[in-house]
């Protein structure tokens, strides 16, 4: 596999641009015409309900990347304008220190019974012996699962104290493979809902997973370059940028809005369930009690920044949209990943990409300079520019360093 890192291919047209990650990815003639479509309307049509069209999004390659020492062309699906090019620059900084280190857990997802009308008295008996009919009817859902030796591993039972009196939950951890999970852990919960009733007295009325998957988590973790984020300085104060949004919550919620950029986009463009990430992701930045940083960095003796990132993280290679949406297929194939974990790897050093490149901004110049440079074609093609004068009228606002609405009209009006 060819180096991810490619100087200036930013500068680069498209079709050197496909034929670079053609050639990176091993994709063949037919994939790269992928690139030109998304999915039809037919495709659409079965996917969601009611569809009129489609609605199509940038899909843009950050460069530099090296995860577990595979170097890897990035995949993602944004709107916003210098996410991309953050990542590709926050990834530069880390190669030279080899990028970037990450793990994934066992993919354990958790699946929820609500059981109402328990004996509360006698039902964690109950559970106990019926646990194996519980995980035999479970693991009989997916014949995939049980002959790759995973599948529902063990069933546990806990009580909740509710505002309607102590409530009974039966829940189901299962190692979904390569999967998200949702469909298949979903079916096993129906599917032992009558075991369960019959092992408790009780009613099971909710059958469904849980999304905070504390038992499927991702880690990565760099060294990022000192001099190449500023300096002794810019690297104290993004020492100071993480510290505050330690402790401030206002600050946590934007510092983790900067790590979704990464893990967001890289999770649209491979097909994954977005928000199922998020509502994790946000409910684990929580876990102490106290909504804080998902991140942690600190400064190595050498001046560097030393980042790291884990958040629980269902993401699948199979299944779901993965298995209808072939730019989303093409998309994982860039990736390189041939597993899940090693997708879920891909998508956190992204995260942690993003959080290194927004600190340092904010650190350094602000975050303006670099990112509504590149927002200002939006802002001149907003005010009315046409394709020929965007480029020129978002250079001129650039230059003058006022890149608005207002002057961009200006600009259009001539003197
Ligand atoms: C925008 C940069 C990267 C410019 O940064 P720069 O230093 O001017 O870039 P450079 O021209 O020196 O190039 C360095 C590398 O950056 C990349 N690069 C440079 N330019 C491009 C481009 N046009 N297209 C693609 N890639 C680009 C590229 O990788 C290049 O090296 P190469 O690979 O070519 O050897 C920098 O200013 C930056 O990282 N800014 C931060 C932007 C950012 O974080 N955006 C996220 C949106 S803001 C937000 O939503 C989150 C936030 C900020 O609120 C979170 C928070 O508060 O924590
Ligand atoms: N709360 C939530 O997050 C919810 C999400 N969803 C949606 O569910 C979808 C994801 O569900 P998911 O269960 O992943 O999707 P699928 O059911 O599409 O895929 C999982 C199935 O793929 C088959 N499979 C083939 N190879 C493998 C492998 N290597 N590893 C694991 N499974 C394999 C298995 O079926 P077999 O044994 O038959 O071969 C397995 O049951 C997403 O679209 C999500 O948006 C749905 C409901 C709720």
């Amino acid at each position: 596999m060819s180096s991810s890192a490619i100087p200036d291919f930013f500068k680069k047209d498209r079709a050197e641009r496909i034929r670079l990650v053609k050639e990176h990815a091993g994709l063949t003639e037919e994939e790269a015409r992928l690139l030109d479509g998304g999915i039809s309307f037919a495709e659409a049509d079965r996917m969601v309900e009611n569809a009129i069209g489609t609605f199509a999004l940038p899909l843009g390659i950050a460069t530099n990347f090296a995860v577990n020492g595979r170097d890897v062309l990035v995949p993602m699906v944004i709107e916003e304008p210098s996410v991309v090019a953050a990542a590709s620059r926050a990834a530069k900084a880390a190669r030279i220190h080899g990028g970037f280190t990450a793990k994934a857990t066992d993919p354990l997802v958790p699946g929820q019974i609500q059981v109402l009308g328990a004996d509360m008295g006698r039902a964690a008996e109950g559970i106990r012996a019926a646990s194996r009919e519980i995980l035999d009817t479970a693991n009989a859902c997916s014949s995939t699962l049980s002959k790759m030796g995973r599948g529902a591993r063990e069933v546990t039972t806990r009580e909740v104290g509710t505002d309607t009196g102590p409530m009974l939950l039966i829940e189901l951890l299962v190692d979904v493979g390569d999967a998200m999970g949702a469909n298949v852990v979903n079916s096993m919960c129906e599917a032992v809902a009558p075991v369960i009733e019959r092992a408790t007295g009780g009613e099971a009325v909710l059958r469904i997973l849980s999304n905070y998957t504390t038992q499927r988590l991702a880690r990565a973790s760099a060294v990022f370059d000192g001099s190449m984020a500023g300096g002794p300085g810019i690297v104290g104060k993004m020492i100071s940028a993480y510290q505050l949004a330690r402790y401030d919550v206002y600050r946590a919620v934007t510092h983790n809005k900067g790590v979704m950029n990464g893990c967001i986009a890289v999770s649209g463009a491979t097909g994954q369930d977005s928000r199922a990430i998020e509502a994790a992701a946000h409910a684990y930045a929580a876990r102490s009690g106290r909504y804080t940083s998902l991140t942690e960095w600190s400064q190595d003796s050498q001046g560097n920044l030393v980042g790291s990132l884990e958040m629980p993280l269902s993401v699948g290679t199979v299944g779901g949209v993965t298995a209808v949406h072939p730019l989303a297929r093409l998309c994982i194939k860039m990736t390189g990943a041939s597993s899940a974990g090693e997708l879920a790897c891909v998508i956190v050093s992204a995260g942690l990409a993003q959080n290194f490149a927004a600190l340092r901004a904010l650190s350094a110049e602000g975050i303006q300079k670099g990112h509504m440079r590149l927002h200002a074609r939006n802002v001149a093609a907003a005010a009315g520019a046409t394709p020929d004068q965007i480029d020129g009228i978002a250079a001129k606002m650039a230059e003058e360093g006022d890149i608005s609405p207002r002057r961009a009209r200006e600009l259009l009006d001539g003197p």
